[in-house]
């Protein structure tokens, strides 16, 4: 298997001499029913409006091969160190199916580990769904809040906002879900002012025990529960916590459960471990979220297909990189034309920004092009009203990911001037895509449209759990193809430390430190 630097890639110097298609001329209905591919659960990646044609395809093949995509991706989910940076196992793929051979560490079967903590869940929700497990008060729970940050946040967050209206067309009883993440006291008061703790469960979630956020935010609500003056309340019987065996709070008595993820996971890639399961069992049902994992894994098996033109997240990898890498476009905007999705771009921003922003290959050595672009965006129609003016007409080209559906998770809708709602929103996602591509010509120079500006769409017939986690598995996927084309190890986050070190040393005093001690006397 070779690892070696993008700019040192016969294919990806081929691919830099090749001239860039222009989609004014290229954006046909023949290509738009061509350029498609799989990508699980029901989902389809459509390509037809990147700036590329099949010379390009042929190269980016090539370049598949040369740098051994698939099979650095099979090392993953065999089981080999691929986090370079923590000499770690790299194994989120396992917790939603086996894609590899089964994989040991530790001591233990590694897969049997997440199953077995899978099935913990599924036991601890039914009860508390069924009132089984009670309150301190004997009042069935009928809120859970999830205190955690970044990985332990942002996926679960997203995933829950996505399916809360799926699960409530289909009738499924629902416990409600709320997050603290900030340590900003705010945060926390907001979502305390609107809970009857007696029926909230806290679940606690950090894979390392060690956040800073978390851990105040953890205090911050036994404080509260304790301060409430309810007769007979216990916070330890409200709270349980999701971590990892080696932290902290594995040991912790002070909490009702325990549910453990371990140092194979990364917070980001975590979302179908027990930091997203645990939360999303005790709101919709285990078998919900089952069937998450299940569109998880339909992608991730995908993902081996050394074709790229079967393989959607290596070709929309290969795309990106092309776009960066060849055409330099410094951002990506992640643009679902659906409401449920309006947390996913957050999501993603921590996915991509902090698995590619680096500087140093794998091996600590520097590279010289550029890695992982900014990642920004909002769903639509509601972008359309605010930033896409700079995506049409600004002096940077955006290159656009739209996600969107043909039908609403509720299926209530009406009909204004001819038109459900959910037709104006697939219109106008449509419209879009083609405004990019074509632009338009006008007398005036403010109102012309220069068009030939690239996007991809991720499409299905609705937004259920299957299709929801093949989304997830796509992005997650894709990502680590474009580490492995970057030759970056995309499983560690160094880039995070500096500003916790030096905010410890703040309210330390700042000690011997005259800069920071100038800044901490404005706040
Ligand atoms: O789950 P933990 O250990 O509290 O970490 C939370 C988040 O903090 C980070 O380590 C960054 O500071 C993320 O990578 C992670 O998702």
């Amino acid at each position: 298997m070779t690892y070696k630097n993008l700019d040192s890639s016969s294919a990806f110097k081929q691919l830099q001499a090749m001239p860039a298609s222009n989609l004014k001329h290229v954006l046909n209905p023949a290509r738009i029913k061509t350029y498609h591919a799989k990508a699980g659960g029901g989902l389809t990646y459509h390509y037809g409006a990147m700036p590329i044609a099949e010379e390009h395809l042929n190269v980016l093949q090539q370049l598949s091969e040369e740098l051994s995509l698939t099979e650095k991706y099979q090392a993953v989910v065999d089981g080999q160190v691929m986090n370079t940076g923590e000499k770690r196992l790299v194994l989120h793929h396992l917790s939603r199916g086996q894609v590899g051979k089964p994989v040991s560490a530790d001591g233990e079967d590694k897969g049997a580990f997440y199953q077995a903590q899978l099935q913990k869940i599924e036991r601890f929700s039914s009860q508390v769904r069924s009132g089984a497990i009670l309150g301190s008060t004997g009042k069935k729970f009928s809120t859970v809040v999830q205190i955690g940050i970044g990985g332990s946040d942002l996926g679960p967050r997203a995933l829950y906002l996505a399916l809360k209206g799926w699960c409530a067309s289909k009738e499924i009883e629902l416990i409600d879900a709320q997050f603290i993440s900030n340590v900003d006291p705010d945060d926390a008061q907001a979502v305390l002012n609107n809970l009857d703790l007696e029926s909230t469960l806290f679940i606690l979630v950090s894979k390392s025990g060690t956040t800073l956020e978390t851990l105040t935010n953890r205090d911050l609500v036994i404080q509260a529960i304790e301060a409430s003056g309810i007769r007979g309340i216990d916070p330890a019987k409200h709270m349980v916590a999701v971590t990892s065996k080696t932290s902290p709070l594995a040991t912790s008595s002070s909490v009702l459960e325990s549910f453990f993820i371990d140092d194979y996971i990364g917070g980001r890639y975590s979302s179908t471990s027990a930091v997203g399961a645990v939360v999303l069992s005790l709101s919709f049902g285990f078998d919900v979220f089952n069937s998450l994992l299940d569109g998880a894994h339909e992608a991730d098996v995908l993902a081996l297909n050394p074709n790229i033109k079967e393989n959607a997240a290596l070709l929309d990898a290969l795309l990106g990189v092309y776009l960066r890498n060849v055409l330099l476009y410094p951002t990506t905007a992640i643009l679902p034309y659906s409401q449920a999705l309006s947390r996913f771009p957050a999501h993603l921003q921590q996915l991509d920004m902090e698995s590619n922003g680096k500087h140093v290959n794998r091996d600590g050595l520097s590279i010289s092009y550029p890695t992982g672009p900014v990642i920004f965006g909002e769903p639509g129609t509601n972008g359309q009203h605010s930033f896409y003016q700079l995506l049409h007409q600004g002096t940077d080209i955006v290159p656009l990911q739209f996600i969107g559906f043909s039908e609403s998770q509720y299926h209530k809708d009406i009909v204004v001037e001819g038109s459900t709602s959910q037709e104006k929103l697939s219109a106008n996602l449509v419209a879009q895509i083609v405004a990019f591509a074509l632009g338009k010509d006008d007398v005036k120079p403010n109102k012309q449209f220069t068009g030939n500006r690239p996007s991809s769409l991720l499409s299905a017939r609705q937004l259920d759990p299957q299709a929801l986690g093949a989304l997830l598995a796509h992005y997650e996927n894709k990502v680590m193809f474009q580490g492995f084309i970057w030759n970056l190890n995309s499983f560690d986050q160094e880039g995070v430390q500096l500003g916790k070190v030096l905010a410890t040393k703040v309210l330390d005093g700042c000690k011997g430190d005259e800069v920071l001690k100038a800044f901490s006397e404005l706040l």
